[in-house]
């Protein structure tokens, strides 16, 4: 009898076995349709080596070797971008691999001015997938005809009458802060501090909220999930494996984690629409007040959530979903930036004591020895200098060290086609260092951005912002508030910063963070 079964027991294993085979095949086989592999015709033509994939591997082993001494996987991360975009520092462009996927990094202006100065190529790379669980489609990673109407639409809100507005709680916030840092002990990291005066702003701005970060350390929570976020998400981006989401979310910790800060995220933001939503329909006669996105920014105490809740509730054009997306969008890329873009100018000013007496003498001419009122739109216009340290800054460390598109158009690169579908990463970081264009790129000199020094320059050789039309919305904003603070700080004190710029590890981290503590020793002048 079971000599009978033997062939039929063999057959249903080999079947089994057959059919496991075929669905590993399949899953495969739908992986990597999904890699866009053909953009692979671009990187055949780009690299150098025959076989890519190795020289990937090889780089990585390297470098993982190097980063065991000195950091963290980002910080290995940002040495794989430098010293693959340095292997061809002339050409300007480099092809390489993150996995099985080849990336077209640029670093060269006139390359850069091909994809930020086109009006075609606007959509976001894929890697920016990776931050719709957490930002939807936010005017960060929208595209089309969404991105376009939502820009409109929220433009308004950085016009310089509402910033205006703005300037008064970022003045009230700097004040809190330049009273804190009074009593900082010397050696202890400025960091958080800086952190919680954004995150201060950003709420009160933009969500209408006073979160009292600074004074109470309220909100240190929210932070916290935020950066937890960001840091999973560079780990993501560098780890193809965990770009499919049934493996990343349902069998590894980090997507588990992912996904469980992102909804409490998502929970604190839903609530505080909500609590403000109940307070507009309570009271009609604000409502009804306001008729126009205009009034809403002019008239309204907290002109950027009754922008958009004002249209959800007139017209319905917007759902309490959409409205979360763009608070999220606005709360990260609002506070995040600025906090680093004010650190690192900071560092940089308690480095360079000539720089920082030159300031000194700016601020104590346009001020005439009023350290108390408050800094307006008029002092700043004269703050020449000012804004030149914090272009240096922005220069060497930028928030944002690279931005990614995906080409929609096709065009060319050193005579070679870029086709349609393939990823570039516009290389910030690296473009800022062009000893073209800024010679001794390494040392920090503000002069570089004199009006007669930058004349003719490459508009898209300096970027931090990004350029074109998918340009940071909030440019004017940042600027203000870091100028605001910086003047609150100086005009009371002498700052000294403990350490030099190369003990001063750098991590790649969606933004350009310090890995290590931002020690800066502060007293009255
Ligand atoms: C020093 C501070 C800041 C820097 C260096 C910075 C830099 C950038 C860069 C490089 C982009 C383009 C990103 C990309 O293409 O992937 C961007 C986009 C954006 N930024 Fe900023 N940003 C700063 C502050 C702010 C502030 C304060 C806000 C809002 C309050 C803001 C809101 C946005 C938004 C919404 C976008 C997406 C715009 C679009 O695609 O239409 N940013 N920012």
């Amino acid at each position: 009898m079971i000599w009978m079964c033997l062939p039929l027991l063999r057959f249903l294993a080999f079947s089994l076995f057959g059919f496991i085979v075929a669905f590993i095949l399949l899953l495969v086989v739908v992986y990597l349709r999904q890699l866009p592999f053909r953009r692979s015709a671009l990187a055949r033509s780009c690299v150098r080596d025959p076989f890519p994939l190795l020289r990937y591997i090889g780089v990585h082993l390297s470098l993982l070797e190097i980063s065991k001494h000195c950091g963290s996987y980002d910080t290995h991360l940002t040495n794989f971008l430098l010293f693959e975009a340095s292997s061809r520092p002339a050409e300007g462009w480099v092809m390489l691999f993150i996995g099985v996927v080849p990336e077209l990094l640029l670093y060269r202006a006139d390359h850069v001015e091909k994809v930020f100065g086109n009006s075609k190529n606007i959509r976001k790379g894929p890697s920016y997938r990776l931050l719709d669980p957490w930002l939807g489609e936010g005017l960060l990673t929208s595209y089309g005809s969404k991105w376009k109407s939502r820009r409109k639409f929220l433009t308004p809100a950085f016009h310089f009458k509402v910033l205006d507005t703005f300037a008064d709680a970022m003045n009230r916030q700097a004040k809190i802060f330049a009273d804190q840092i009074g009593r900082k002990k010397p050696d202890e990291d400025m960091l958080p501090y800086v952190e919680a005066f954004t995150l201060d702003v950003v709420c009160e701005t933009i969500m209408g909220i006073d979160m009292k970060c600074q004074l109470e350390g309220s909100g240190r929570d929210y932070l916290n999930k935020v950066k937890r976020i960001s840091h999973q998400l560079v780990k993501r981006f560098a780890d193809p494996l965990s770009w499919i989401d049934f493996i990343y979310f349902n069998f590894t910790g980090d997507g588990r984690e992912f996904k469980k800060i992102v909804e409490e995220v998502h929970d604190f933001t839903t609530q505080v629409i909500n609590e403000r939503k109940r307070e507009l329909s309570a009271t009609p006669e604000i409502l009804e007040s306001i008729s126009n996105a205009e009034e809403a920014m002019t008239k309204s105490k907290k002109p950027f959530l009754d922008l958009m809740l004002v249209e959800h509730l007139k017209t319905q054009n917007l759902s309490i979903e959409d409205i979360r997306e763009e608070v999220d969008t606005f709360m990260f890329e609002g506070h995040d930036t600025t906090s680093m873009g004010l650190t690192w100018t900071l560092h940089f000013i308690g480095l360079h004591q000539d720089v920082q007496a030159k300031l000194h003498e700016e601020i104590d001419r346009v001020f005439q020895g009023n350290s108390t009122c408050d800094v307006t739109a008029e002092h700043i216009k004269e703050l020449k200098y000012l804004e030149m340290v914090i272009k240096e800054s922005q220069r060497l460390c930028p928030s944002v060290p690279f931005a990614a598109r995906l080409v929609t158009e096709e065009f060319r690169i050193d005579d070679k086609p870029v086709p349609i579908g393939t990823e570039v990463i516009v290389f910030i970081r690296k473009l800022h260092e062009d000893p073209k264009v800024f010679p001794k790129p390494h040392e920090f000199d503000p002069q570089r951005f004199s009006a007669e020094n930058s004349r003719n320059r490459n508009p898209y050789a300096f970027v931090p912002f990004s350029a074109g039309p998918r340009n940071c919305i909030g440019q004017k904003f940042a600027l203000l508030e870091e100028k605001i603070l910086l003047v609150w700080v100086l005009r009371k004190f002498q700052i000294k910063s403990l350490d030099y710029r190369d003990q001063i590890l750098v991590k790649i981290d969606i933004v350009l963070r310090p890995q290590s503590p931002i020690r800066i020793a502060v007293k009255n002048r």
